[in-house]
């Protein structure tokens, strides 16, 4: 094992899961649902947001080239461990893969996550599942969870060009007078209140992302354009707040104020998520349509060279701390790097504590 990854002996990959087949999806729905309150219409809605791709999310071919990228990268880095991928809600689940990790005599793991910021959903939610998984496979290895990495270099500067890419695909008439419109995953309010370690992370993280590409591009294009942080895939009882606007609602605002163009900028997504396919391309932009308002989606960071890289670096970095080094840390933006460990109470399960790993408790 070379020193640089010492004392990790494999990379997991652990990401949310999707159907891949009609018959798939009612399954995979409950999966992601159990125990949480979701109206039944909203169900049914999502499922045909799926049915319309033909019952396929394209959330784990998505993962397949990431890890297929992440393996040549780490190949020709001279990096020597193998990388594997689990779900937390479909095939291969967590507890399969864990199983087959301990099977080739993994001992522990650094684990990437496929969401970048701080929340319940997005953080302890996946925490919660890690320990599960591991608590149904005797002998699997330890698991440590790489940082949050909403503010790495590897994930905004492919954002920042993808915004400078959409811009430049507006028609030349209106580009000066667009809008950026970054979206995210609406969460209920109190799941916004309750993440990080202080509480409100995920929302402060988001319009660090979002001040940092605004400044990149001013740069780049010399003009500040307008820009507002909006929300998409709202679910669970009308009751609940959660966070808003929706991205429709804005672009309809948008509309009333007279301006003629937007970029849609998924900064709340790592990949071409069915959040990005169906309510960005599909719902937002049939709504950009009906106004007449020009509209262009920013890629995703994907498989950008700088996102792959991204997995290595926060590898190395993490095994160098667990050597009890302090190495230097990739960030941009205000916000100072992530936390390695979660505080006690971090990103709190609103339905109360559970055991989850890579966390203080
Ligand atoms: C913050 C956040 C992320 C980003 C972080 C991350 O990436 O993890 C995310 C990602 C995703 N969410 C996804 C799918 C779903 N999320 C749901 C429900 C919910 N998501 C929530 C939040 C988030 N979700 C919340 C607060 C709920 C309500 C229920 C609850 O309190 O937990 C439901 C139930 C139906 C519905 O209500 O929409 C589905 C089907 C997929 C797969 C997409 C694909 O197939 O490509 C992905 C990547
Ligand atoms: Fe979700």
């Amino acid at each position: 094992m070379p020193p640089g990854v010492d004392p990790f002996d494999a990379l997991l990959l652990v990401s949310f899961g999707g159907p891949e087949r009609p018959e798939d999806v009612v399954p995979f729905l409950r999966n992601v649902t159990a125990g949480k309150d979701i109206p039944d219409e909203r169900l049914v809605e999502v499922g045909a947001h799926y049915d319309l791709f033909g019952g396929r999310s394209p959330i784990n071919d998505q993962n397949r080239v990431l890890v297929a990228a992440v393996r040549e990268d780490f190949v020709s880095n001279g990096i020597d461990v193998p990388v594997y991928w689990g779900n937390r809600n479909w095939d291969p689940y967590l507890a399969d893969t864990l199983a087959k990790m301990t099977a080739d005599g993994v001992t522990r793991a650094a684990c990437l996550l496929t969401s970048a910021y701080s929340s319940y959903s997005g953080c302890r939610q996946y925490r919660e599942n890690l320990a599960d998984a591991h608590a149904s496979v005797p002998g699997a290895p330890r698991l440590d969870r790489l940082r949050a990495y909403f503010n790495h270099p590897g994930f905004v500067e492919p954002n920042v060009d993808a915004t400078l890419a959409a811009l430049a695909a507006l028609p030349d008439a209106v580009r000066r007078e667009a809008h950026l419109v970054f979206v995210t995953h609406s969460i209920p309010l109190g799941m916004n209140a309750a993440s990080g370690p202080i509480g409100d992370a995920y929302v402060h993280q988001h319009r660090s992302v979002m001040d940092e590409i605004n400044d990149r591009v001013r740069e780049e294009t010399g003009h500040r354009y307008p820009s507002a942080l909006v929300y998409c895939s709202r679910s669970g009882p009308p009751a609940v707040p959660w966070l808003e606007p929706d991205v429709n609602d804005h672009l309809r605002a948008l509309h009333a104020r007279d301006v003629p163009a937007a970029v849609l900028i998924p900064i709340g997504f790592v990949s071409d998520h069915m959040e990005v396919v169906y309510d960005l391309d599909t719902e937002a932009m049939a709504t950009a349509r009906e106004l007449g308002l020009a509209c262009e989606r920013a890629a995703t960071a994907g498989v950008d060279p700088r996102f792959v890289a991204m997995a290595r670096d926060l590898l190395l970095e993490r095994a160098a701390v667990e050597r009890g080094a302090d190495p230097p840390r990739a960030v941009v933006g205000t916000i100072p790097p992530a936390w390695d460990v979660c505080a006690a109470g971090c990103c709190a399960n609103p339905r109360g504590p559970r055991p989850a790993l890579c966390g203080s408790d």
